[in-house]
């Protein structure tokens, strides 16, 4: 559906070039919410107006339903544009036009008749719930009816791709979660492929079906949502994921496992960090380790969340036995597809460093 590729952006900066996309390569399928996070000045916005070219990258291809949207000429770009609607994160709703006016604001600019439009902004204003609302203005509605407007104007055009500049970011909590649902109950009703790009990983995790991580104008980490969520492997990724699934162990556990390590010798312990996703959490895995292999396990930290209905966690565990019962044990664990890190020494200096 969307294909960009080797796309580069720079900006003249009042020191010199800034580079806000090195090199981004992305392919976003038919009918997925597909979410791009990253930190502040991480070229996520750069990147988000790219895909309807709203910026026109410094080199590179963007394609959309198979169209090259940077060969087309101004006349036909503007008409491919009805296809990617876009919501942002302050609105950008006319002040003087009422909710209804807004909405049909795009079908004006396309040249329908009154009639035509009528007969398209009445379910939009519906499906958003604001149909009670459509003679106020901007200034007589909350932040999240106001995103409501701005979904449904996005809509009018009936595009194929949706595109959420940080839709959510200036909403309180609650409002988010139920713009996020209005976004996925969109996304299944319509099959409309979503593109989102946020620095919220809650938002990732609530209706994303993939991710994309970028860093410094280049995607460092990208698949689907569970498993970049259950096995980060790029710094950047680990510290937004912080955010909702702690990464780093807590003193008091760690002083925990000292006085574990301490009661035993250091061979026969080792401390395990597991993650785990969808099926494997459902299976007695601790347990099948303990029987067949004879180690004991202690639970010293853990954390179970849910992704869009599926489980998954991570545990820390400090495991005894004898060494080649306990490398058994990781490879058994491994073999049932749980991510097992296994934390290489137990002295004192380095568990200060254990994630
Ligand atoms: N028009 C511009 N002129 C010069 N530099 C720009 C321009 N727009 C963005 N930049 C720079 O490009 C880099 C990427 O900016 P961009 O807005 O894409 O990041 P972002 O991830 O969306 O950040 P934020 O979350 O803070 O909005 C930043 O260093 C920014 O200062």
């Amino acid at each position: 559906m969307i294909e960009l590729k080797s796309i580069f952006q720079t900006y003249k900066g009042q020191t010199g070039p800034v580079e806000a996309l090195r090199g981004v390569d992305l392919h976003i399928k038919p009918g997925e919410v597909f979410g791009i996070i990253g930190r502040s000045g991480a070229g996520k916005s750069s990147l988000v107006r790219v895909i309807n070219l709203l910026n026109r990258p410094t080199s590179g291809q963007v394609l959309v339903d198979g169209r090259a949207l940077t060969s087309l000429d101004d006349d036909a770009l503007r008409v491919a544009r009805r296809d990617i609607g876009i919501i942002f994160q302050h609105f950008n709703l006319l002040s003087s036009r009422t909710v209804y006016d807004n909405v049909a604001l795009p079908l004006e600019i396309a040249g329908l008749p009154a009639q035509d439009i009528k007969a398209r902004v009445e379910p939009l204003l519906d499906l958003v719930g604001l149909t009670a609302l459509r003679d106020r203005y901007p200034a007589q509605i909350s932040g999240g009816q106001k995103q409501r407007v701005g979904i449904a104007r996005a809509l009018a055009n009936r595009p194929k791709v949706l595109l959420s500049d940080e839709a959510t970011s200036a909403l309180d909590p609650e409002t988010t979660r139920s713009i996020l649902g209005l976004l996925k109950q969109i996304n299944r009703e319509f099959g409309l492929t979503i593109v989102l790009i946020t620095h919220q990983m809650q938002v990732i995790k609530q209706v994303a079906d993939r991710v994309a991580v970028i860093d410094a104008g280049r995607i460092v980490e990208s698949g689907p949502v569970i498993d970049v969520f259950t096995r980060p492997k790029h710094e950047t990724t680990r510290s937004l994921i912080a955010e909702i699934v702690p990464q780093d162990l807590p003193e008091s556990v760690l002083a925990r496992i000292r006085t574990l390590m301490n009661a035993e010798h250091p061979e026969e312990g080792q401390l395990l960090r597991l993650a785990f996703a969808g099926d494997e959490s459902d299976r007695p895995l601790l347990s099948d380790v303990i029987r067949h292999f004879g180690i004991d396990l202690s639970i010293v930290h853990g954390q179970i969340d849910e992704i869009q209905g599926k489980p998954f966690g991570t545990l820390a565990v400090f495991a005894r036995g004898a060494r080649e019962q306990l490398n058994a044990a990781v490879a058994h664990l491994r073999g049932a597809g749980v991510h097992v890190d296994q934390v290489p020494s137990l002295s004192n200096q380095e568990l200060s460093h254990v994630r």
